[in-house]
C-alpha cells in the first residue's frame, strides 16, 4: 500500500474552522485529542489551522507523538495574562474532567503517548518578563513559530482560579500555594491540577506590608516564603524566622533561607559577581526561584504531592543538616549552619567581550610558567616555535558557558567523567569557584599535533599479544616490560616498584647525574629569541640548548596485548581510583588538589590531561596573552626529544589544560620536596614524542595533605621574557630567591 505523506487530497471536505482542503476526519481527530486533555475546541482549532499552514498541511508533523506539536504550540504560547481575563468564563475542572485527564495520563504510560498532564504545567511557567502582546518565538518540531504566526488566543487552561492583586506588576505569574485541592475521586498519585496564581512582585522594604494588606492572597504567599530574605551587597542581613519577604530595589547578591522553627540552620545562596563580568545579573526573587523549581520538579518527577513546596524542601535540607551535624557533634547546641551552594554565574558576553575577557582572565601561559616534566631547574622549559608560525591558523577557544549555568558541579568537578566524584571544597567560605574549563578525562589534540594511535604503529615488540590474563602473574615478564629493563614498573598492588621509583626520584634530585639530550636548534631557545627580538629569526642568534633530561618511561599493556583490562601492567589507563578533592588553598596559590585518604609511596594519583598542542600552537596562544594570566596550565612533552632525531614541528608537543583538562590542572608547584612526581607513560603508541604524564606519590601522603609537584621552573632565568609566578610553595628548598628576599 502506498504511504501517504500526510498531505490530503484536494477532495477532502473542510470544516468551518479548518482551512479549505483539509481532512475533516484528521482535523476532528486532532480537536478530539486536545479535548481529551481539557483543551477547548475554540482554543485548539485556530492553533491547529496555523500549524497546518506552517507545515503546508503535512499532518505527519502534527499527528506525531499523539499531537505533541499541537499541544506544545498551545501550551507554550499561551498568555497567562489573557488567561486571567478569560478565566471568569472558565470553570475549574470538575471530577469528570479530572477523570478524563487521569485516563489520558494512564494512556501516556504508553511511550508513544507523550502528551500528558505535565505538559500543561508549562503553561504557568511562562517567563514573567513576557508581557502582553510579546511576540515570543517558539520552536515546534524544529521550526520557529511566533505567536503572531499562530495567532494564538489567550490560554484557556487556567484551572485553579488565580488571585490578582492591585498595585503589583501583573506580568508576574508564580505559584501561589501548592496546597492544591484534591478533587473528589482523584487519586493522590495522579493529581494533575495545574498550579496557577498571580503573585505580587517583590516590593521595597517598608512598603510591602501595606501592599499585603490590600490582598489576602499575599498572606498565603508570605507564609509560604517565610524565613526567606534577599540580602544585598552592603547589607547581608541574616533572615530570621517568620520574616516577611523584603527585597531592596538594589540588586541582591544573596538569598538566605532560615529554618523558621529553631533558627538553627541557614541556607545561603550567594551570587559571586567577582567571578563574572556580568553587570546585568540580578538575583531573582526567591518566590520566582521556588516557582520555577517547583515547575521543574514537576516536569522531572512527573508526580508531586499536592503540598509540595520547594521552600519546604530547602528548609528540610537545613533541618537535616542541623540534625545530622548535631548527632555527630555531641549534644545539640543552637548554632548557625550555613551552606553556600555554588551560584557563581558566568555571563555569556558578546564575542568581542569574550575575546577581551580571555585576554584578561584566562590562563594563557607566560612561557616561563611552562611546566616541565624534567622537574629540574637546569632544563628550563619553554615552548618551541617555528619560523613559519605566524601563518598557523589557530582557532581561539571560547568557553561558551550559558548565562544560567554554574561553571562547575561542586559535588563533582569531573561531571561524572571519572570513576569517582571529585568535589570542589571552598573552606574559606567566600563562595568562589574555580574559573570554568571543560573537564576531559583523556588528552585530545587541538589541531596540528601529530599523534598516531593506529594499531599499525604497534609492532610485535611493542605489545604482548600472546599473553593471557594478568601479565604480572606470568612466570616471565612479557615484551611490555622491555621498556623498563625487562621488569615491570608496577607491583601486584598497583604501586611503583621501589627501584624504579628511586631512580625517578634521583633524576629530580640530581639531574646532572642523568643523561640529557641537547638540541641542535632548541625550540625553547628559538622561542626566547623570537619573543625578545624584533629582528628576523636567524639560527645564528639562538642560544645553546640547555638540555632535556632523558626520562625513564613506564610502558603499559594495551589493546593489541592479549592480557585483560585488569592486568597489573595497566594502571594509568584505568584512571583515578583515589578519593581526591579540589580545594581553595589558603596561601594565595589559588586552587589545589588533595587526597582525603592516606596514600602509600609509589601510588598512582592522576594523569596530567589537556589539549595536545604543537609548540607552535602553544606559542601562538602565548604571544597573544603573555603576562595577563593568573594561573597557567601548559606542560612540555620533552621527555624523549633526543631519541626521535630532529623533531618536525608537529611532533614537538605539549599539553595545555587551560580550556580542556582534568583535576591535575589544579596541582600546585613545590620546589624540590614535592610529594608527587610526573612520570612519562607509553600506552597507545611507541612514538615517544607523545606520551602520558602520570603522577605518582614519592612518599606516604597523609589525608588532606596538599598534593604538589615540582614544575621544574627556573626562577633565576632573568633573561626570560615572561617571568614565572612568585613561588609560595613554602619549601625550605624554594628556588624563588627573589621572592624569598622580598618577603
Ligand atoms: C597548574 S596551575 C595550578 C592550579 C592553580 N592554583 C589554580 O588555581 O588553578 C599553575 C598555577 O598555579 C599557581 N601556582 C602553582 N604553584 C604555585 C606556587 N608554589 N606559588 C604560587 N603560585 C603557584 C600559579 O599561578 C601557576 O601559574
Amino acid at each position: 500500500m502506498a504511504k501517504s505523506n500526510g498531505n490530503e487530497k484536494k477532495g477532502d471536505t473542510g470544516l468551518s474552522m479548518a482551512p479549505p482542503k483539509i481532512s475533516k476526519r484528521r482535523f476532528d481527530a486532532a480537536i478530539r485529542a486536545m479535548g481529551d486533555i481539557g483543551i477547548l475546541k475554540e482554543t485548539a482549532a485556530p492553533v491547529l489551522n496555523n500549524l497546518l499552514k506552517l507545515f503546508d498541511c503535512n499532518w505527519v508533523h502534527i499527528e506525531a507523538d499523539n499531537y505533541q506539536a499541537l499541544a506544545d504550540a498551545i501550551f507554550n504560547d499561551s498568555d497567562p495574562k489573557e488567561g486571567q481575563k478569560r478565566q471568569a468564563n472558565e470553570t475549574n475542572l470538575n471530577a469528570d474532567q479530572c477523570n478524563k485527564k487521569l485516563k489520558t495520563k494512564q494512556c501516556c504510560q504508553n511511550p508513544s503517548s507523550k502528551m500528558h498532564g505535565n505538559d500543561k504545567r508549562e503553561l504557568v511557567e511562562a517567563p514573567p518578563q513576557q508581557g502582553r502582546g510579546t511576540l515570543s518565538a517558539q520552536t515546534v518540531h524544529g521550526k520557529k513559530v511566533t505567536r503572531a504566526q499562530l495567532q494564538l488566543p489567550s490560554s484557556q487552561l487556567v484551572i485553579k482560579e488565580p488571585h490578582t492583586c492591585p498595585s503589583i506588576a501583573k506580568d508576574t505569574t508564580i505559584v501561589e500555594n501548592n496546597s492544591a485541592v484534591l478533587h473528589h475521586g482523584q487519586d493522590l498519585q495522579t493529581f494533575e491540577t495545574p498550579l496557577a496564581a498571580t503573585c505580587p512582585q517583590v516590593v521595597a522594604p517598608g512598603t510591602h506590608k501595606d501592599a499585603h494588606r490590600t490582598s489576602g492572597a499575599h498572606h498565603a504567599v508570605d507564609q509560604k516564603y517565610e524565613g526567606v530574605s534577599g540580602s544585598y551587597k552592603r547589607n547581608r542581613a541574616v533572615a530570621c524566622s517568620n520574616q516577611d519577604i523584603a527585597c531592596s530595589k538594589d540588586s541582591p547578591s544573596n538569598i538566605e533561607v532560615v529554618l523558621s522553627n529553631s533558627g538553627a540552620g541557614k541556607l545561603s545562596f550567594t551570587y559571586n559577581s567577582s567571578l563574572a563580568n556580568h553587570s546585568d545579573f540580578r538575583l531573582p526573587d526567591i518566590r520566582l526561584i521556588c516557582k520555577k523549581m517547583e515547575a521543574r520538579c514537576l516536569k522531572k518527577y512527573k508526580t508531586l504531592e499536592p503540598n509540595f513546596s520547594f521552600m519546604n524542601l530547602l528548609k528540610d535540607t537545613c533541618q537535616c543538616i542541623v540534625d545530622l551535624g548535631s548527632e555527630s557533634n555531641g549534644p545539640r547546641q543552637k548554632r548557625i549552619i550555613q551552606i553556600v551552594p555554588a551560584l557563581d554565574v558566568l555571563s555569556k558576553p558578546s564575542v568581542p567581550q569574550i575575546l577581551q575577557s580571555n585576554q584578561a582572565n584566562s590562563s594563557f601561559m607566560p612561557p616561563n610558567n611552562l611546566m616541565s616534566l624534567g622537574g629540574t631547574c637546569s632544563s628550563h622549559a619553554v615552548a618551541g616555535v617555528s619560523q613559519n608560525s605566524s601563518n598557523m591558523p589557530i582557532i581561539p577557544h571560547q568557553l561558551h558557558i550559558g548565562a544560567k549555568r554554574p561553571p562547575h558541579d561542586v559535588n563533582d568537578v569531573t561531571k561524572g567523567e571519572e570513576c569517582l566524584s571529585i568535589p570542589i571544597i571552598n573552606e574559606i567560605g567566600n563562595g568562589i569557584l574555580p574559573p570554568p574549563f571543560h573537564y576531559i578525562p583523556h588528552n585530545i589534540t587541538l589541531q596540528e599535533a601529530y599523534v598516531n594511535l593506529s594499531l599499525a604503529r604497534i609492532g610485535d615488540d611493542d605489545c604482548c599479544s600472546d599473553c593471557f590474563g594478568d601479565c604480572l602473574a606470568q612466570s616471565l615478564p612479557c615484551a611490555c616490560a622491555a621498556e623498563t629493563g625487562g621488569e615491570f614498573a608496577y607491583t601486584s598492588d598497583g604501586l611503583l616498584k621501589e627501584a624504579f621509583l628511586n631512580n625517578c626520584i634521583s633524576m629530580l634530585e640530581e639531574p646532572l647525574k642523568h643523561p640529557h639530550f641537547y638540541c641542535k636548534i632548541c625550540p625553547n631557545e628559538r622561542m626566547k629569541m623570537e619573543v625578545n627580538s624584533d629582528s628576523p629569526n636567524t639560527e645564528v642568534n639562538l642560544g645553546p640548548c640547555k638540555g632535556h633530561l632523558t626520562r625513564k618511561f613506564i610502558k603499559e599493556c594495551w589493546r593489541k596485548c592479549g592480557c585483560t583490562r585488569n592486568c597489573g601492567n595497566r594502571v594509568v589507563q584505568r584512571g583515578i581510583t583515589r578519593h581526591l578533592q579540589v580545594f581553595l588553598t589558603p596561601g594565595k596559590k589559588g586552587w589545589g588538589l588533595r587526597s582525603t585518604e592516606k596514600l602509600p609511596r609509589g601510588a598512582f594519583v592522576c594523569e596530567y590531561v589537556g589539549e595536545i598542542l604543537t609548540n607552535i600552537e602553544l606559542y601562538e596562544r602565548t604571544i597573544q596573552k603573555t603576562g595577563k594570566a593568573k594561573h597557567t596550565y601548559p606542560l612540555l612533552l620533552d621527555a624523549d626529544w633526543g631519541t626521535e632525531g630532529v623533531l618536525k614541528d608537529e611532533e614537538a608537543l605539549c599539553l595545555d589544560a587551560t580550556f580542556y583538562g582534568n583535576v591535575a590542572r589544579f596541582i600546585n608547584h613545590r620546589c624540590f620536596d614535592a610529594n608527587i612526581m610526573g612520570i612519562p607513560v607509553e600506552i597507545e603508541t611507541p612514538d615517544h614524542h607523545y606520551y602520558h604524564l602520570a603522577f605518582f606519590t614519592t612518599r606516604v601522603i597523609e589525608p588532606f595533605e596538599e598534593l604538589t609537584w615540582d614544575y621544574g621552573i627556573d626562577f633565576d632565568d632573568v633573561d626570560h621574557p615572561v617571568k614565572a609566578f612568585k613561588c609560595r610553595c613554602g619549601s625550605e628548598f624554594c628556588r624563588d630567591k627573589a621572592r624569598i628576599l622580598s618577603a
